[in-house]
């Protein structure tokens, strides 16, 4: 409400979703709404007097198929699981059979290549030099555990504030966008496993939460999501594939810290026992694969699969 705020010369004594009584008669610019419509669009309200004499604003939203609407109508949801369960290969698949499904990859290139530049003085050519924080945090989570969890948090946002494409805004299916992970897995899953650990300490715990919290109520709608596919599988079923994928910095994970990733994802996802902060992902519709059926070379398999995402997209 705040941007509106600048603008409204009117009181607003009544509001519901694309449905706002206002006192005074006015037509104004609303900008980014949180509570009228999602994302940062501008839509022209008009005001028209009731029958009380009253005056009533409509978004463009209930008017007409505008940009809003376009933006309203696509689903947000996330492919959540534990490391090398197989989510970017069942990412690939869902890409693959419907062009109402756009897929948005975890951003891990970016991890393995943060470039910085270091300036030696007067004369001297700057330096780029590019770390690679996942090996970083695998080598030495104690000392950038956090550091990982801002960064990897950061660029989640982005990603999720990122408008859909062109073509999901013109469908005229259900359009879903599915986003590799999530702000949500970012704290739920990895960031409090890693406090868990020690690897984060409880002062870089209390900070990380206060910053999340403060980002995604900021960023309300816009980060919001409508489900998440939770891929399940035996901790020792993604112990295997991720030694055949073999990521170099990935080299010495261990099974017992699969084993507790596991157990946060089902008292996340299934049992609903970790303590949530925002009201609309406790609700969350969660769709639970088996991701241990060897599905690539299967395709009866990946009909069923498909089947049931799309079910799940059309319940939404
Ligand atoms: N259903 C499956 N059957 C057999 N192999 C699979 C299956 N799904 C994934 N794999 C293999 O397991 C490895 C890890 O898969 P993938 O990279 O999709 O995992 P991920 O969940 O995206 O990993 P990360 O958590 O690191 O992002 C790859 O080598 C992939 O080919
Ligand atoms: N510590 C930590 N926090 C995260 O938020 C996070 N997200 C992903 N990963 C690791 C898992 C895979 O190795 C690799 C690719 O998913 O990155 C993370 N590790």
């Amino acid at each position: 409400m705040s941007a509106p705020c600048r603008y409204a010369l009117f009181s607003i004594y009544n509001q519901r979703a694309g449905f706002t009584q206002v006192r005074r008669f006015t037509c104004i610019q609303w900008k980014s709404s949180d509570s009228l419509m999602r994302g940062g669009h501008t839509a022209v309200l008009k005001a028209m007097a009731n029958k009380r004499g009253n005056l009533t604003l409509f978004s463009s939203r209930c008017l007409s198929g505008s940009a809003a609407d376009a933006k309203a109508r696509v689903r947000r949801v996330s492919i959540e699981g534990n490391i090398a369960v197989g989510k970017s290969t069942f990412a690939r698949l869902l890409q693959s059979v419907c062009a109402d499904w756009e897929v948005v990859a975890e951003p891990v290139s970016k991890w393995q290549n943060i470039e910085s530049e270091t300036s030696k003085g007067q004369g001297v050519p700057p330096q780029t030099t590019v770390s690679n924080l996942l090996q970083m945090m695998y080598q030495d989570p104690q000392r950038w555990s956090y550091t990982f969890q801002t960064y990897s948090c950061m660029s989640r946002l982005r990603t999720q504030l990122q408008p859909p494409p062109a073509r999901l805004l013109q469908s005229k299916g259900t359009p879903v966008q599915v986003y590799e992970r999530s702000v949500y897995s970012d704290r739920y899953i990895f960031a409090l496993n890693m406090f868990e650990l020690g690897c984060i300490n409880t002062t870089e715990w209390a900070v990380y939460q206060d910053w999340h919290s403060l980002l995604v109520e900021q960023f309300g709608h816009q980060v919001e999501l409508e489900g998440i596919i939770y891929l399940s599988a035996p901790p020792e079923k993604c112990m295997e594939r991720l030694q055949r994928r073999g990521r170099a910095e990935e080299e010495g994970v261990k099974l017992d810290y699969l084993d507790k990733l596991h157990s946060q994802h089902e008292r996340w996802l299934v049992e609903k026992t970790t303590e949530i902060h925002f009201e609309k992902l406790k609700q969350i519709p969660v769709l639970k694969l088996d991701a241990s059926v060897e599905f690539k070379s299967d395709p009866e398999v990946q009909e069923q699969f498909i089947t049931k995402v799309k079910n799940f997209f059309d319940g939404l």
